[in-house]
């Protein structure tokens, strides 16, 4: 999939093909089959997670952050042995977080670098890269077919360039989230002991975004270093043949996947405040648009890693010291630009104003300010300054923090 990145063709660091596919981020069935254990076990109750809306601790819950690494010939043996296990659901829960910002802001941090330190397992080389099938296999799998190299556009890796793709995906963003806004909350949709889906039983969300990962990783979507599977354990050999990407990212970029931090902070936080308590039987309408913005959340706050290639290369050698130190605090301190900040939360609190509007064919917006909008901009402002300019941050100093451990080779 050729992949828009500083608005142009994809430029990135090349994935190198390797014959397991590795899991980063995401929870992973361990299977019989599995070729090691590199993960790391975090327990927690459902009380935890404060969950309000079931009224009832319903499950000791074993967040398995990162799994197993599973061949890929075996992921489709373990993804059907899942019924009856604890699933993404799991951390579905609402909670009373939208009320208590700061509470939420620590736990969503933390999860996104307890998911990133787990991913330092070994063999975390290739996330979604897998190996082509053997000429003349004419099944798919880019048999026969020839690889194909982009061109090298490296030297797009500008700060100004990178932030105009910045400011892109936040249009992309706000209307995902005013689709969304537009079904009630359909808490079935989250509950996997109403729309429990076989085989693995899980909520219909969890089913439709692993089942699109599946289907988008056939046409290589995950070979693209700016995209992350939510449920690396889904991917699949993709139907084309590989892409080399241009080297632009260190190969521990790979290792790099808040996702899961981005679900807690989607499921448990925006979308109580996004859609309207009820329920207009939409679950199918409302798991779809939830899959957009779940994508498109990961697509921006993952492209830290972008932001923060470019920030090392303006300043190696601060940088390299920092690093050297693993001095997280510092290297925060150094990539944080509170200008830059306050004008995005600006931005996006206007756009969402403007593009929450129904425009009339005289050119005008209709509807006074006293109208109800499609969304509320403060949401979209609290979302910018409270969930994704953090964990796009975490993810510049865990980009930075593995960045001199591997030597450039070009
Ligand atoms: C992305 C950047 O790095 C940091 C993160 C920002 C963001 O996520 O929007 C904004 C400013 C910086 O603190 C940047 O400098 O543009």
């Amino acid at each position: 999939m050729t992949v828009a990145i500083f608005g142009q063709r994809c430029a990135s660091y090349a994935c190198a093909p390797a014959d397991v596919a590795e899991s980063a981020g995401g929870r992973v069935t361990p299977s019989p089959h599995s070729s090691t254990i590199a993960g790391s076990i975090v327990s927690r109750t459902a009380e935890d997670l404060g969950s309000a809306w079931t009224g009832r601790a319903r499950y000791t819950n074993t967040w398995l952050i990162m799994g197993s690494s599973a061949r890929s010939d075996d992921l489709a043996s373990s993804r059907n042995e899942g019924s009856g296990q604890s699933t993404w659901h799991d951390r579905c829960a609402f909670t009373s977080y939208s009320s208590n910002t700061s509470s939420f802001h620590s736990s969503l941090i933390s999860t996104a670098r307890a998911a990133t330190a787990a991913a330092d397992g070994p063999g975390i080389t290739a996330l979604a890269t897998l190996p082509p099938l053997p000429k003349g296999d004419g099944g798919g799998g880019g048999g026969g077919q020839r690889t194909e190299e982009l061109l090298d556009e490296s030297h797009t890796l500008t700060l100004d360039a990178i932030r105009d793709t910045l400011i892109r995906l936040e249009d992309s963003i706000i209307f995902n989230l005013i689709e969304r806004a537009q079904y009630k909350l359909n808490r079935p949709t989250y509950d996997a002991s109403i729309t429990s889906v076989p085989p693995r039983n899980v909520c219909l969300l969890e089913f439709l975004l692993r089942e699109t990962e599946q289907l988008h990783s056939r046409v290589r979507r995950y070979t693209s270093p700016d995209e992350h599977p939510f449920f690396p354990d889904a991917i699949e050999r993709p139907v084309l043949p590989p892409l080399v990407y241009p080297k632009v990212l260190c190969p521990g970029a790979e290792a790099v996947n808040v996702n899961l931090a981005i679900w807690k902070m989607y499921l448990e936080w925006l979308l109580p405040q996004l859609a309207e308590e009820g329920d207009d039987r939409n679950y199918g309408s409302a798991a779809t648009c939830d899959v957009m913005c779940l994508q498109a959340l990961s697509r921006r706050i993952h492209y830290g890693k972008f932001v923060a290639e470019a920030k090392y290369r303006e300043a190696m050698a601060e940088y390299d010291q920092l690093i050297y130190n693993k001095d997280r605090e510092g290297i925060m301190k150094k990539l944080t630009m509170k200008a830059v900040e306050d004008a995005v939360v600006r931005r996006v609190e206007l756009k969402a104003r403007i593009f929450g509007q129904d425009i009339l064919l005289s050119g005008a917006a209709a509807g006074s300010d006293n109208e109800p909008q499609k969304i509320d901009p403060e949401i979209v402002a609290r979302l910018y300054r409270d969930g994704i300019m953090p964990l796009t941050k975490e993810v510049e100093v865990e980009y930075l923090l593995r960045r001199l451990d591997f030597p450039r080779t070009s």
